[in-house]
């Protein structure tokens, strides 16, 4: 028997919808809470998220926007944009009333503080068990029940593979993991590279250049990794290599469709979440602190701020020294 019965999920938009499904299908008891009162009762009338359209809530789903309804819950999954985790964790940690285990779902760095998800977690409410979970997972994959597998860490192996044992069912399949930072790391920095890859299409490139640039940019999220204490073979799983695949080569991603339409010269897709917009000026923040070279999160960065057109920045990373490869 699972050690968590009942879960609840925090952020009612496209991925969190989906999460609450898998929870459900696990056979656990499934809370959804959306920060707006109509929000929540718009989706209790019509069993449906207009940010998830097409998928049909089961009706074992309860969707509140009571905080104190949601925190009863045995684990909390946190489903906002990582710019807004801290703020929801915020809220909720007042509720909680014993060590709960709060798994971390969004794919960011904070800005300002330069923090992974999970030390936002861990600053935002003491008393939780921080944990994370990302790999390749379109929510709407997952919310028809697609099959896939994606990874889920915890620095306490047993706490990890109690998530994965509450979450996990024969269509999502989570690989439970203690390489937290090798998690975060993969799931941020490559909604940055697919925003390049994107662009690289966007622009005509061909199919070599879009293979080449993906993995240049695995190179970098592997070398930025390996510098922050990643483990190699998180770097190449399901939440790195796994995730950056995904997201590289599918329409379907709002960071590939943002790269795409920049390529293309057109205006990105209004009202879609593409969390390599936020990340990408982090990330390079964060790797110049730590002397890691990210030359195309670097050309992302400076494409999306205007410090560089695209030409400028795609002649720029093909005029780069010849050197080894590694
Ligand atoms: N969509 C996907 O396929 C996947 C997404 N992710 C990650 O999940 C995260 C969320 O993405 P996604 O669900 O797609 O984004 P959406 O834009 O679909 O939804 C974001 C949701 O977060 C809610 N929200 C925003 N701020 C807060 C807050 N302060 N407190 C509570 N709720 C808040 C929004 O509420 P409101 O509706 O009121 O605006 C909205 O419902 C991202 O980090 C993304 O990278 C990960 C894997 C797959
Ligand atoms: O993280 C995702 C798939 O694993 C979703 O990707 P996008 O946010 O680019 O749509």
């Amino acid at each position: 028997m699972t050690a968590f019965q009942s879960v609840a999920v925090i952020g009612a938009g496209a991925w969190g919808t989906a999460l609450a499904t898998v929870a459900a299908r696990a056979g656990r008891a499934v809370t959804l809470w959306a920060r707006n009162d109509e929000h929540a009762a718009r989706i209790t009338s019509s069993r449906e998220n207009p940010r998830l359209p097409g998928v049909r809530l089961v009706p074992e789903i309860v969707v509140t926007s009571e905080l104190a309804v949601a925190t009863r819950a045995d684990m909390l999954l946190i489903a906002t944009p990582a710019q807004h985790l801290r703020g929801a964790v915020n809220m909720l940690a007042a509720h909680l009333v014993k060590p709960t285990p709060i798994v971390a779902c969004a794919k960011g760095i904070e800005h300002g503080t330069r923090k992974f998800m999970t030390d936002v977690i861990a600053e935002a409410a003491p008393h939780a068990q921080p944990a994370i979970l990302s790999g390749p997972s379109f929510a709407d994959d997952v919310a028809r029940g697609l099959p896939t597998a994606v990874t889920l860490a915890a620095k306490d192996e047993a706490l990890a593979s109690n998530l994965v044992q509450a979450l996990g069912s024969p269509t999502f399949r989570p690989y439970h993991s203690t390489d937290v930072r090798g998690v975060e790391i993969g799931g941020a920095a490559k909604n940055v590279l697919a925003i390049a890859v994107g662009i690289a299409v966007g622009r005509k490139l061909g199919a070599s250049a879009q293979a080449a640039l993906t993995t240049r940019g695995f190179a970098e999220l592997a070398r930025f990794g390996r510098a922050l204490g990643a483990r190699s073979e998180t770097l190449t799983g399901l939440s790195g290599l796994g995730d950056l695949i995904l997201t590289c080569s599918s329409l379907q991603s709002r960071n590939f469709a943002l790269g795409l339409a920049l390529g293309r010269g057109e205006q990105p897709p209004a009202g879609k979440l593409a969390e390599g917009e936020f990340t990408a000026p982090v990330l390079i923040e964060l790797a110049s602190s730590q002397s890691i070279e990210m030359p195309v999160s670097e050309a992302v960065a400076a494409i999306l701020s205007g410090r560089s057109t695209i030409d400028a920045a795609i002649s720029g990373l093909l005029t780069r020294p010849f050197k080894a490869e590694e």
